[in-house]
């Protein structure tokens, strides 16, 4: 299965429907991948929570809609990344009426799973005072091209809980999927945390980061590609670019088989 993650730069004073050009140009070049990733709130800007309440958009409307098209183009599944997202009618149970969602597209551009972010970060400021927190675990078969694995959907801040993870596994996830605007400040609990959900699950994790500086905010970009084993297959730098990388599903199933860790499990699920 070939990925390509694409780590993106942005900065202040670039409006939606200009990054949403450049962002589908960008996916139409991974023509020949069969899974495409995008990083989290690329439309809305991932620190620019000010902003965010004239960037909304639903998960029908213009951003996912270009990249849903891109995606029929190059007939690849898709990870839209997450859009500031204010469904009609919605308010939720605090009433923001507002979530950081992540879309998965199929080749068709159907859309195939929205997973809602469910830890919120900001300590008080940003998503905990503007966003609902997701409620749900999302796992789910990938549609071809990109078949052949089970993914689970999260996005950035839930990486520190990994509680989330182990649920994904236990509902058969075999692929993380992570798109983030995690910051330079803490590139590192990044770089560790990646490495250390794919050797605690037996998973592969593809972690899709944001490059740049924007709201005084510079972005630690770092996305990377992390085998079941722990072993990381390719890792971007700072800046703007694609990483391109083949795996095996087959490896999962593999390396569980030969090293089963996930068997000696001993908390009973309930406590889990
Ligand atoms: O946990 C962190 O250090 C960064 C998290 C974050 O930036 C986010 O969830 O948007």
């Amino acid at each position: 299965m070939r990925i390509a993650l694409i780590q993106l730069e942005y900065a202040d004073g670039e409006s939606v429907v200009d990054r949403t050009s450049r962002v589908v140009e960008l996916v139409r070049a991974q023509a020949g991948h069969d899974l495409v990733v995008l990083p989290e709130l690329w439309s809305a800007g991932g620190f620019d929570y000010r902003a965010w309440p004239e960037r909304t958009q639903t998960v029908d409307g213009p951003v996912v809609a270009a990249v849903a098209q891109a995606a029929r183009e190059i007939g690849a599944v898709v990870h839209a990344g997450s859009i500031a997202e204010a469904p009609v009618d919605e308010p939720g149970p605090e009433g923001r009426g507002l979530w950081n969602t992540s879309v998965l597209l199929d080749p068709a551009g159907e859309r195939v799973a929205r997973y809602r972010k469910v830890h919120r970060f900001g300590f008080g400021n940003g998503e905990p005072r503007l966003m609902e927190a997701g409620e749900d675990v999302v796992v789910l078969d990938l549609p071809a091209p990109a078949d052949g694995l089970r993914a689970g959907l999260s996005t950035c801040y839930d990486l520190r809980f990994p509680e989330l993870y182990r649920a994904q596994v236990d509902q058969g996830a075999e692929l993380f999927v992570i798109p983030a605007a995690w910051p330079a400040a803490r590139v590192e609990a990044w770089r560790l945390l990646l490495r250390a959900r794919a050797i605690e699950d037996q998973c592969f994790v593809l972690g899709c980061n944001t490059a740049g500086t924007h709201a005084r905010t510079q972005m630690g970009g770092r996305s990377a590609v992390i085998d079941p084993r722990g072993e990381v297959l390719a890792e971007a730098g700072t800046g703007q670019e694609v990483l391109s990388v083949e795996i095996d599903p087959a490896l999962v199933a593999d390396f569980r088989e030969q090293f089963p860790v996930l068997a000696d499990r001993r908390l009973p699920p309930a406590k889990r």
